[in-house]
C-alpha cells in the first residue's frame, strides 16, 4: 500500500452508540470527505458487531472509502474489510499480513514506541499508529506520545504515520506540522455538532499542510 494513499482524516467508531446513530454519524462524516473509517466495537456482542460491520461496508464502498476493521481478524475478512488494526496484545502482525495478503491494509499500535513500530514495519505493516497525542477523553489513562515521535518516526519510516488519542481540529496543526499522515479521531469528531463540518475543516487541515 502505497504511504502516499494514506493520508487524511481517520474516522474511528465511538462504541457506545446505538447502530443507527453510529450510520448516521459516519456517513455524515463520509460527506465531509473522509475517506478512512475504522470499526472500533470493543463491547458489543458479535451478532451487532457483524451487522454493524457489513453495515459499514455498504456505506464506505457508496462512498468509495476504506473501511479498517480493529482488532478482529475474522470479521475482517467476513464482511470483506479493507484493512484490520492490531494492538499490542491482538495478535501476531505477520500472520495478519500472511493470512490478509498483501492488498489489504494492516495498522499497528506502537503507543510511543519507536522501536516497536519499526518492528511493526518489518512485519509489513502499512501505517504505524502512536498515541496518545493530547490527553483523550475515551482513554484518559494513555501513555502520552510526545510530538518529537511523530517527526522522528516521519523522517525515519517507510509506512504512514498515524496519531491518535485526543486529537481535535484545533490541535491537529502541530500533528500536520511533524509530518503525520493520518489523524485518528473519536470524540471530536463524532460529538461535533456538524460531524459533515467537523470531517471537512479536518480534510482542510490536509490541504493547507
Ligand atoms: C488508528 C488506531 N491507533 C491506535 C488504536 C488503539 O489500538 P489498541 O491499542 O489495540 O487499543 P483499542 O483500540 O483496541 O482499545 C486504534 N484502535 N486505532
Ligand atoms: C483508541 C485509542 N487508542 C489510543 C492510543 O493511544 O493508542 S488513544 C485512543 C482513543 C482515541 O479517542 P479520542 O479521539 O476520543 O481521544
Amino acid at each position: 500500500m502505497a504511504q502516499a494513499e494514506l493520508r487524511g482524516l481517520y474516522a474511528v467508531t465511538p462504541d457506545d452508540l446505538p447502530r443507527e446513530t453510529l450510520l448516521a454519524g459516519v456517513a455524515a462524516a463520509l460527506a465531509g470527505g473522509c475517506r478512512i473509517v475504522q470499526l472500533r466495537d470493543k463491547s458489543g456482542p458479535m451478532p451487532e458487531r457483524l451487522a454493524r460491520a457489513h453495515a459499514l461496508r455498504r456505506l464506505t464502498r457508496d462512498h468509495g472509502a476504506r473501511l479498517i476493521i480493529n482488532d478482529d481478524l475474522a470479521l475482517c475478512q467476513l464482511v470483506d474489510a479493507d484493512g484490520l488494526h492490531l494492538g499490542r496484545d491482538d495478535g501476531d502482525l505477520r500472520v495478519a499480513r500472511a493470512i490478509l495478503g498483501p492488498q489489504r491494509i494492516l495498522g499497528a499500535s506502537c503507543y510511543a514506541d519507536l522501536e516497536a513500530a519499526r518492528r511493526a514495519c518489518a512485519a509489513g505493516a502499512d501505517y504505524v499508529a502512536f498515541g496518545t497525542a493530547f490527553p483523550s477523553p475515551t482513554k484518559p489513562d494513555a501513555v502520552r506520545a510526545p510530538l518529537e515521535l511523530y517527526a522522528r518516526a516521519r523522517a525515519e519510516l517507510p509506512v504512514a504515520v498515524c496519531a491518535i488519542g485526543g486529537i481535535t481540529a484545533t490541535n491537529a496543526a502541530a500533528l500536520l506540522d511533524a509530518g503525520v499522515d493520518l489523524l485518528a479521531v473519536i470524540t471530536d469528531l463524532f460529538s461535533a455538532p456538524d460531524i459533515t463540518a467537523r470531517a471537512a475543516q479536518y480534510q482542510r487541515l490536509f490541504e493547507k499542510a
